[in-house]
């Protein structure tokens, strides 16, 4: 018997300013897994210690440097943890994954948040556990312990979105080394464990509507910077004047980039942040000088500007001259001795799917 199915995950820009660790908007560039389960080729010679035979498109971001291996790479690592989590120990016999990935690692554009929503999905497909979306995204919360890529990519559009108290029985759960959580690599022997089960419902979410004229321009610097490096270097306390600064800006933000026309004199000045973007400057060359020359009265059609997730992609919100805005924040960073490329995006707003072939 064979099975194929197709998995296709949104990329993601969060915080779009002030909503650090709160919002999200899926972004129209997707990661894709073709997934074929032949139980006749289960004789086939396969390396793999799970079953898991898994290639990417040479086209794709991450080719040459991502593993393999199903207990090193991060999207079948997540599969594994959602099986062994179900006491399933690997893969069935005869998987092979072929992905196609166009989302660029380490960038602020949510790579990581679609490869374990997409890792996710293929654990809850392969064993036909049955999971909803909501459930799933109690294992990705598990992962990626921030909701806002995570929930973007799972549900699509743009999210606002919070994880709910926790009982101490289930913060102890939910709070384990992630090392307890996704397999390690492991010479090969796998060790039994059984992780724990993700609490149920850790995430809560809305969908805002957001206005279709309005276009997302990715301007995406050619170096990585890891989320945890970017996280690593933000205080842990802020002065309350800062922290009102952010609440005031995002609930302004959230209906203004809804309404019809867009207002670039609400959207640019409540897309400012004063909890992750003044600090992340030193890691970004030219961040704040491009964070507050590039305006809505230098570039008509711009409504906003702002660091994309940890960065260091910058997100430009706007309805036209996506060119000319691209190309000036492209010669600001090379000022600074850094090369770019652009994209031109637009919400994805049905989030992660499913097709069965
Ligand atoms: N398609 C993929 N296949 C395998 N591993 C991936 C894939 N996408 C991301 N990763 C892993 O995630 C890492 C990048 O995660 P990181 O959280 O640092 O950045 P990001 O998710 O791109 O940015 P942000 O969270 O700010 O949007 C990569 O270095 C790689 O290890
Ligand atoms: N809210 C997260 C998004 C990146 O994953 C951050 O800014 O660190």
């Amino acid at each position: 018997m064979v099975r194929t199915f197709k998995i296709k995950v949104p990329a993601s820009s969060a915080n779009i300013g002030p909503g650090y660790d709160v919002l999200g908007v899926g972004l129209s560039l997707f990661l894709e897994l073709e997934v074929t389960i032949d139980s006749s080729l289960a004789h086939e010679t396969n390396d793999d210690p799970n079953n898991c035979k898994l290639s990417y498109t040479e086209d794709s971001e991450g080719y040459s440097s991502v593993p393999l291996r199903s207990d090193a790479n991060l999207i079948t690592r997540t599969a594994l943890y959602v099986l062994r989590c179900n006491n399933i120990r690997n893969f069935p016999s005869g998987t092979k994954i072929h992905v196609s990935n166009p989302i660029p690692l380490g960038r602020g554009l949510g790579s990581s948040g679609a490869a374990v929503v997409a890792g996710v999905i293929l654990g809850n497909e392969v064993a036909q556990l049955g999971f909803s979306k909501q459930r799933m995204l109690d294992y990705c919360l598990m992962i990626e312990r921030h909701p806002d890529n995570i929930t973007a990519a799972m549900m699509g559009g743009f999210c606002g979105s919070f994880l709910r108290d926790l009982t101490p029985q289930e913060v102890e759960r939910r709070e384990i080394p992630l090392s307890e959580v996704l397999p390690e690599p492991s010479g090969g022997e796998d060790t039994g464990l059984v992780p724990p089960l993700p609490p149920t419902d850790i995430g809560r979410h809305v969908k805002y509507q957001w206005n279709p004229a309005i276009k997302c321009i990715a301007i995406i610097p050619q170096f990585e910077l890891s989320t945890a490096d970017s996280r690593g270097i933000l205080p842990k306390a802020y002065p309350t004047q800062d922290l009102v600064f952010n609440l005031q800006r995002l609930a302004v933000l959230t209906t203004a980039l809804t309404m019809d026309p867009p207002n670039a004199d609400l959207i640019y000045p409540a897309m400012q942040d004063r909890v992750h973007q003044p600090y992340r400057k030193t890691l970004i060359p030219g961040l704040t000088e491009i964070l507050s020359c590039v305006t809505p009265s230098t570039y008509p059609g711009l409504l906003g500007i702002c660091l994309s997730g940890a960065g260091p992609t910058i997100l430009a919100l706007a309805t036209e001259n996506f060119e000319d805005i691209s190309q000036e924040i492209i010669n600001r960073f090379v000022k600074n001795g850094v090369e770019c490329s652009w994209k031109l995006l637009e919400p994805a707003y049905d989030g992660a799917s499913v097709e069965q072939q």
